[in-house]
Formats: C-alpha cells, sequence, structure tokens
C-alpha cells in the first residue's frame, strides 16, 4: 500500500503570538515547514506528501514546493477551523484511492527522525494503527474541575503523545465517519478519535524522541534552534 505523509499544516499558530504561522517562521537556516516537508520527501519509505495549509497560505507553500522542488507532494489541501477539519481535508482527499496507509504529522514538530518513520511504517505494514509517544519523567496529576488532585495515574502506563500518528484509510475512514455524526465530537488529536469511535482497534506506541518537539510557545524556537545546530 502506498504510503502517505500527510503534514498538518492548518493552524494559526496562537500561542506563538506572532503574525506569520509558525509553521512559516525559520528555524536554523529554513521555515519549520520546511524541515519537516523534507523528512519525508527524502525518506525512501514514503511515497507521497499532502499538505494541509491554512486557507490564507497557499501562495507561500506553493512558492515553496516550486522553489525546491519537492517532488512527493501531491496535494496541497486547505485546512479548516479544527486540526481534525484539516485531517479529514487529507482524508477526504483520499476517497478515490483508499488502498493507502495515511500517517499525519504535526508540520510544526520539524525534528522527526528517519527512525521514527521507519518504525511507524513498519508497524503499519504489519497491519497495525500506530502512534509516536515518549515516557514522561515528571509524575502526571489527574484534576478534579476545582483543580485538586483526582488520582496520580501510575507513571509506568503514561506516554506524552507526539505524531506521526498512522492508520490505514479504512480505519481512520471509519473512526472519522462514525465521529462525524456525533454532534459533541471534539478531538485534539487522530488516535483520540480512533480510540473513542473505534475502541476495538488497538493503536500501537513507537518510542518518539526527545528532539521531535512541538513548536508551541517562542521559547520553543529557542529549543529548536538548538536541536537544528546539532543536526
Ligand atoms: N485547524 C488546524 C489546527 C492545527 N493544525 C495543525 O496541527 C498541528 C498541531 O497544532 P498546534 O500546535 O495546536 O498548532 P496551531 O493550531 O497553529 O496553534 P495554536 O493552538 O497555538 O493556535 C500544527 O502543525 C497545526 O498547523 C491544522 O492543521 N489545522
Ligand atoms: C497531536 C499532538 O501533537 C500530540 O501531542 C497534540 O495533541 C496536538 O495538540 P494541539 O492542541 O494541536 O497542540
Amino acid at each position: 500500500m502506498k504510503k502517505v505523509a500527510v503534514l498538518l499544516a492548518g493552524g494559526s499558530g496562537k500561542r506563538m503570538g506572532s503574525a506569520l504561522p509558525k509553521q512559516f517562521l525559520t528555524i536554523g537556516d529554513k521555515p519549520i515547514i520546511q524541515h519537516s516537508i523534507e523528512a519525508f520527501e527524502k525518506h525512501d519509505n514514503i511515497d507521497e506528501i499532502c499538505i494541509v495549509i491554512h486557507a490564507d497560505y497557499h501562495s507561500e507553500i506553493n512558492e515553496l514546493i516550486s522553489k525546491y522542488n519537492y517532488s512527493k507532494v501531491r496535494y496541497v489541501l486547505s485546512g479548516g477551523k479544527e486540526r481534525s477539519d484539516s485531517s479529514l481535508a487529507a482524508i477526504n482527499a483520499y476517497e478515490r484511492e483508499q488502498n493507502v496507509y495515511l500517517i499525519f504529522h504535526d508540520a510544526v514538530r520539524p525534528f522527526v527522525s528517519s527512525r521514527i518513520i521507519n518504525d511507524v511504517i513498519s508497524e503499519l505494514q504489519s497491519g497495525k494503527s500506530v502512534a509516536v509517544a515518549i515516557p514522561t519523567t515528571d509524575t502526571i496529576f489527574c484534576l478534579t474541575q476545582d483543580e485538586t488532585i483526582e488520582s496520580v495515574p501510575n507513571r509506568n502506563l503514561l506516554r506524552r503523545a507526539q505524531t506521526p500518528q498512522a492508520f490505514s484509510y479504512k480505519v481512520i475512514k471509519r473512526a472519522y465517519d462514525i465521529a462525524m455524526a456525533d454532534e459533541n465530537f471534539v478531538a485534539t488529536d487522530d488516535c483520540g478519535v480512533v480510540l473513542k469511535y473505534l475502541p476495538k482497534e488497538a493503536i500501537h506506541i513507537v518510542e518518539g524522541d526527545e528532539s521531535n518537539i512541538k513548536i508551541t510557545f517562542e521559547q520553543d524556537l529557542l529549543q529548536g534552534a538548538q536541536i537544528a545546530d546539532k543536526k
């Protein structure tokens, strides 16, 4: 089956607070989204790239793609209001093919490694749905609504979610079809959608790494620059 990297870049980066969406800010020598495109463009096991971009930024991304001649980019789609709307735009684009794996990645995680992508693909090819995550070194508190501690979950069973999150087309399409019929639907990631609406579908964990950070706040740019320096 074809392996498609879906780069989610439809957000506006409110928490970063810059006029330009954070995926276009520069780390090291290139925009964040360019690091992410290249991680998949250069990867031998990725067949195709689908970029989901904020509707107001098509010209910026098209300029980048033609300047560097990224040959694997097949689609540039407009994202939606929520991350899940952007994922759905990609799922809909593959409706006619179906025989694909969709590997969803936050475009603002520019340092995803080749090892992570390899591990994700190898799990997909053995028929699994896949998430990338790392152990937590902090103890995590679960709170009540009034912000007192409700529970302290066993840390050995806790992981911090990263991306990629990857599924066969059929699995992710089925999960979103059910989700779209739920008027209370809300999700921060694609694993959450599969877990809630296809509870029998096991999602297997591939170990992420500390460099696979999500650029969210201004201070993350500094950490990103340090990671870029070491590459
Ligand atoms: N409607 C949206 C919202 C988010 N994303 C993408 O999902 C990834 C992770 O989201 P996040 O870090 O929350 O990005 P933003 O939504 O841009 O940030 P913020 O929440 O601070 O506005 C980003 O690559 C972002 O562009 C998307 O494709 N479509
Ligand atoms: C998918 C994700 O990156 C996993 O950590 C995260 O949930 C995205 O959340 P955000 O609210 O869009 O930052």
